[in-house]
């Protein structure tokens, strides 16, 4: 088994790294825009030729969902070129490729948890940019696997849990959306699954939907990020997300059914606050 970790300093990737190398050291090259920038076809071709990879996970992305909508090419360059690029280069080695993808691939008017076969309809440019890097891979590399996850953090990089906990430091009231409802994702449980995945014995292509267990509001998230990090006295008031402008619109609703991926590879979804609790006692200088 030999791996490959693209965008190895993201906060998935940093997170695959810790659980790759408790469970098989010294198997998988971690590679960033430095040393492997994904946009470029050649480097990519010539990089996984030269490995011979078995697996590659794909943890890199363009994430930014309020920039995106004015940096739609390099939004597109990172999200739908770079997977193409990918794809490319592990069909001639027969390389397995695990590849991430959102939530934000559905437009929210669902009212129960989406399944792998519902209709996708993204509502902002970093959704459609997903989309596009999903259906590419389908078609130039069918045999792979796509996880789609929702509303990721972890100790590293940015997420909503570092924005609040940053706010909380300001001592300013804060207002945050009730009306936006899924499930925050430990980026440490995802890195578990996908380890899984990694290393089943059996490899069954298609998409699956990964995240804690559990539902919240952005609000709601928001409310334990405080309790749970002895800020329960952070003053935070419940807003529809009309009253909090932003660029790029988000799903209302946007849960997804983990039956699939629970059921075929048996990975563990724990509850989401459960998670948060751990992912916060991995944050030093909290309060
Ligand atoms: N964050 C979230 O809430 C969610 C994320 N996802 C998906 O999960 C996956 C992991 O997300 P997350 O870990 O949060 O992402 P991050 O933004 O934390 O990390 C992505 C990494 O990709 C790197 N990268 C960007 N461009 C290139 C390039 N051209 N070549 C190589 N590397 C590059 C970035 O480097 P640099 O920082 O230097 O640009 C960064 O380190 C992504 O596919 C994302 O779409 C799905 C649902 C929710
Ligand atoms: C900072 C802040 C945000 N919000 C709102 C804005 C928005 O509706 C919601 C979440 O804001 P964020 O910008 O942190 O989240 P966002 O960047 O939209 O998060 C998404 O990122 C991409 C990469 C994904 O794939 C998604 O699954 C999801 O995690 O919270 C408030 O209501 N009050 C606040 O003080
Ligand atoms: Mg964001």
């Amino acid at each position: 088994m030999k791996i490959l970790i693209t965008g190895c300093n993201g906060q998935l990737g940093l997170e695959m790294r810790n659980v790759l190398e408790r469970i098989v050291p010294g198997n998988t090259i971690y590679t960033d825009v430095e040393l492997l920038d994904l946009t470029d076809f050649k480097a990519v071709d010539l990089f996984v030729a030269k490995h011979e990879f078995t697996h590659i996970v794909n943890c890199a992305a363009y994430t930014n969902v309020e920039k995106a909508e004015e940096e739609k090419a390099l939004c597109t360059q990172i999200n739908v070129e770079a997977v193409k690029n990918l794809a490319n280069a592990a069909s001639k080695t027969g390389t397995k490729i695990v590849h991430v993808s959102t939530d934000y691939v559905f437009d929210g008017n669902a009212n129960r948890p989406y399944c792998e076969s519902d209709k996708v309809n993204p509502i902002s440019q970093y959704g459609t940019s997903k989309r596009l890097g999903e259906t590419a891979l389908i078609a130039l590399a069918p045999e792979s696997i796509i996880v789609r996850t929702a509303w990721l953090y972890s100790p590293h990089g940015h997420n909503f849990v570092k924005t609040m906990l940053s706010l909380a430091k300001k001592n300013i009231p804060l207002s945050v959306v009730t009306d936006q409802v899924g499930t925050p994702t430990y980026a440490l449980d995802l890195a578990e699954a996908i380890a899984k995945i990694v290393t089943a014995r059996q490899w069954v292509p298609g998409i699956y939907h990964f995240t804690n267990s559990g539902v919240a509001s952005w609000f709601d998230f928001a409310k334990a990020v405080f309790r749970l990090s002895g800020n329960g006295a952070v003053s935070v008031s419940p807003i529809p997300a009309a009253d909090y402008p932003t660029v790029a619109k988000r799903p209302y609703y946007s849960v997804l059914d983990t039956r699939r991926i629970r059921a075929t590879y048996a990975v563990e979804t724990p509850y989401w606050e459960d998670s948060l609790a751990h992912c916060l006692n991995r944050i030093v200088d909290i309060k």
